[in-house]
């Protein structure tokens, strides 16, 4: 935990001295930070190498279908293993509504808990939001940690964080996070203490003490992120006539290898959800034009809007760019949900507007499906629910071209496939908005860039 100074540190020492309940604003790291980190820098938390190992709980309405609830959950366990916990199990329950108290209903949680107690599971993971009166319940009825997807989500993008910016950023989501949270959040631990039904939680006025330190801190960061922003909008003003280019996406679909391919940039990528948290920018020139490359941040479904706000500065390498590479895996089933998402995503903040070119990557892990799909027609049991083969990649490129009037490119990053086809797209796109916007500027030196040499 190292990115976390302590709220204590700016309470101005009021709280210090208070004797404080035991989810008491100096715990605020291990709840709403770290949440499944096994060991604290300052060694005052526990640092046992036991892998952490977690439940899964899906509540999906009467109508969603069985393939698609599992490919959700597929997604929230890689999520789940990202953050460094092995998954046991799956809970679904169908419900219309997720229920007001516990989220799943009576009996379901009657089943979870007695999977809990059997195993010792050490956390139980929603693929929703929960309410912090239903996190509360959850945690009283269970007795092991609770997290649902916002926590987990800012859980990975604080062990991703490394520039002062995104770590800002973090800390002001984990914070705005905690605060309607703060009531009672550790209320089974005074249960098992000893106290009882009789004992009352911790007192309105504690709660009230960490409820201003939390809000100090809040405002503390928001400061220090304006700073930072002012910081980096000088830069990037210092930038200026130069075409500005953003990676966009789907988390885990490439915009980072591809990066690496463009700019010979080292960026970290790897098969891990939210890789990149920060945004990295590179100057690059393909033949004679020169643009500036960035690398963003993943999007993913139900993205926490707070989380999205407190991006903002992330952000604003996508909203500021003149042409957006919208990247998408179409080797992953949902590759066209996806699609959604970014483009959902880039409407809230205000980005939608853009030109876009659209690359299709992982074209070498493409599977039709149509193997599988006759198999089971030829063998005795053929399996009805099986599903009917995709279509081939030619006919997706026939699709996307006539709907993206052109603007696509299908390539492999890992097997360098058609990146001429992609370098050559984005050269003519860049340069056309190059001659438009900076008709002016000199067009930048060969030899005045750094590392590109293809
Ligand atoms: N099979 C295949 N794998 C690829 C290809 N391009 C990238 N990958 C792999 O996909 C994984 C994710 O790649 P990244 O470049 O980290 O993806 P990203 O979009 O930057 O991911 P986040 O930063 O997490 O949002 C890595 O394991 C890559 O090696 C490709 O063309 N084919
Ligand atoms: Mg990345």
């Amino acid at each position: 935990m190292a990115n976390k100074p302590s709220p204590k540190s700016n309470n101005g020492g009021k709280a210090q001295n208070s004797t404080r309940h035991p989810g008491a604003v100096d715990g605020v790291k291990g709840r709403a930070g770290r949440i499944l980190t096994k060991a604290a820098a300052n060694g005052t938390y526990d640092t046992s190498t036991d892998e952490e190992t977690a439940v899964l709980v899906a509540v999906p309405d009467k109508r969603q279908a069985d393939a698609r609830t599992q490919e959700y959950l597929d997604e929230l366990e890689f999520l789940a293993e990202t953050a460094g916990a092995s998954v046991t199990k799956r809970f679904i329950q169908r419900l219309d509504k997720p229920d007001i108290r516990t989220f799943v209903g009576e009996g379901k949680l009657a089943e979870i808990k007695a999977y809990v107690e059997h195993t010792g599971a050490s956390m139980v993971i929603f693929d929703d939001d929960l309410s912090p009166s239903q996190l509360r319940n959850l945690e009283a009825e269970l007795k092991v940690k609770i997290v649902d997807r916002s926590l987990l989500i800012i859980d990975i993008f604080a062990r991703r964080a490394k520039t002062a910016t995104a770590q800002t950023q973090v800390e002001l989501a984990q914070y705005q996070y905690l605060l309607p949270r703060l009531t009672g959040l550790w209320s089974h631990l005074d249960k098992q203490r000893g106290g009882g039904v009789s004992q009352r939680g911790p007192g309105e006025t504690e709660i009230e003490t960490d409820r201003r330190v939390v809000n100090d801190r809040i405002a503390l960061l928001k400061e220090r992120l304006k700073d930072l922003d002012r910081q980096s909008q000088t830069q990037r003003k210092s930038r200026g006539g130069t075409v500005r280019v953003a990676l966009v996406g789907y988390t885990n679909v490439g915009k980072s290898t591809i990066m690496n391919l463009l700019s010979r940039a080292d960026v970290f990528a790897e098969n891990k959800l939210f890789a990149t948290v920060d945004s990295t920018v590179r100057k690059v020139v393909l033949d004679t034009t020169p643009f500036l490359l960035s690398d963003t941040v993943g999007f993913i479904r139900k993205l926490p809007t707070r989380l999205i706000e407190s991006f903002k500065s992330t952000l604003d390498e996508i909203r500021e760019a003149d042409l957006l590479v919208h990247v998408v895996d179409i080797s992953h089933p949902s590759f066209e949900e996806h699609m959604a998402v970014v483009e959902d995503t880039l409407k809230d903040i205000g980005a939608a507007d853009k030109p876009v070119l659209v690359v299709f990557n992982k074209i070498d892990k493409y599977d039709t499906g149509e193997a599988a799909y006759h198999d089971g027609f030829e063998g005795m049991n053929a399996d009805e629910n099986a599903p009917a083969p995709r279509p081939s990649l030619e006919q997706w490129q026939a699709t996307y071209m006539a709907k993206l009037h052109n603007q696509v490119v299908f390539i492999s990053a890992q097997d360098r496939t058609n990146l001429d086809e992609l370098r050559a797209r984005l050269m003519k796109l860049v340069a056309a908005i190059h001659n438009e916007r900076y008709p002016s500027v000199q067009p930048i030196n060969y030899d005045e860039q750094e590392g590109w040499q293809e």
